[in-house]
């Protein structure tokens, strides 16, 4: 089977929402969006251990949600790095030594469904790595610094990558220490396992799996909790 640790990153400034508050702290419904993350990884019974990474100002709020949400499986509340990848870095370093498996997951993201955690958690247990995504809708185009489309990538290729990532944890540390050494910023996990050569599987999600991201996310969100996930996350 093997120990299970949760990273969750809530380290980011929310810049895009434009809140005086960063977004991970807004309220939907009754409580701070990362709450509800949070809660939605205490309740799997497979999880061993969560590190919360989270802006240094926020380190003490945080430990006060751990306390009065009892978030007994949070071990650490620590301070995030100035991208994603130094947050996902520094919960890496304090992961229990035993760990065999790890996942990542977005502060952000408070509406993964358990069914599938569990199908990217199984996929990375045959595979090493697997992700959650879902086949994109619209037709993408690669376009220029002067708005000129360059390119029409076939679609049924293009994929839009969510959290949670699963992986072996001495592979992601590998990868992790690889991207340091060589100076290599990603803007997912799958990105640093798949240049060290690793082949990184792809799991069909949802579209309820929303980053919020920015302010039309938000009245999406409140329907999200009300008319789908509101009661797997009590
Ligand atoms: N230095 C950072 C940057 C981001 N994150 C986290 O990574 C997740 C995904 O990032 P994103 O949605 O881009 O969040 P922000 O960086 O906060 O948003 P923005 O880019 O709009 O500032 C979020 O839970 C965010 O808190 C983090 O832990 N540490
Ligand atoms: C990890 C992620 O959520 C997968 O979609 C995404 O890459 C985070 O990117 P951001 O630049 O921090 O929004």
């Amino acid at each position: 089977m093997g120990k299970l640790g949760v990273i969750i990153v809530a380290a980011g400034k929310g810049s895009r929402m434009g809140t005086a508050e960063s977004k991970q702290y807004l309220q939907l419904g009754q409580k701070p969006i990362l709450v509800h993350t949070l809660q939605l990884f205490q309740n799997i019974h497979e999880v061993n251990e969560i590190i919360l990474v989270v802006g240094g100002n926020d380190v003490e709020r945080c430990t006060g949600y751990v306390q009065s949400f009892a978030l007994s499986k949070v071990t650490h509340v620590l301070a995030g790095g100035a991208e994603r990848q130094d947050s996902v870095r520094r919960g890496l370093e304090a992961l229990e030594q035993d760990t065999d498996w790890v996942l990542v997951h977005d502060g952000v993201r408070p509406f993964v469904s358990r069914e599938h955690v569990f199908d990217c958690l199984s996929k990375a247990k045959e595979q090493d790595a697997a992700v959650l995504a879902v086949p994109v809708k619209d037709t993408i185009k690669v376009v220029d610094s002067a708005k000129r489309i360059q390119s029409t990538p076939d679609r049924r290729s293009l994929w839009a990558i969510q959290t949670p990532q699963a992986f072996r944890l001495s592979l992601l540390r590998e990868a992790h220490q690889r991207a340091l050494q060589d100076d290599f910023m990603g803007t997912d996990d799958a990105m640093l396992v798949e240049r060290i050569g690793t082949t990184v599987h792809v799991v069909e999600g949802d579209y309820y799996n929303i980053k919020i991201t920015t302010p039309e996310d938000l009245p999406w969100a409140e329907w999200i909790l009300q008319n789908v996930r509101g009661e797997e996350q009590q």
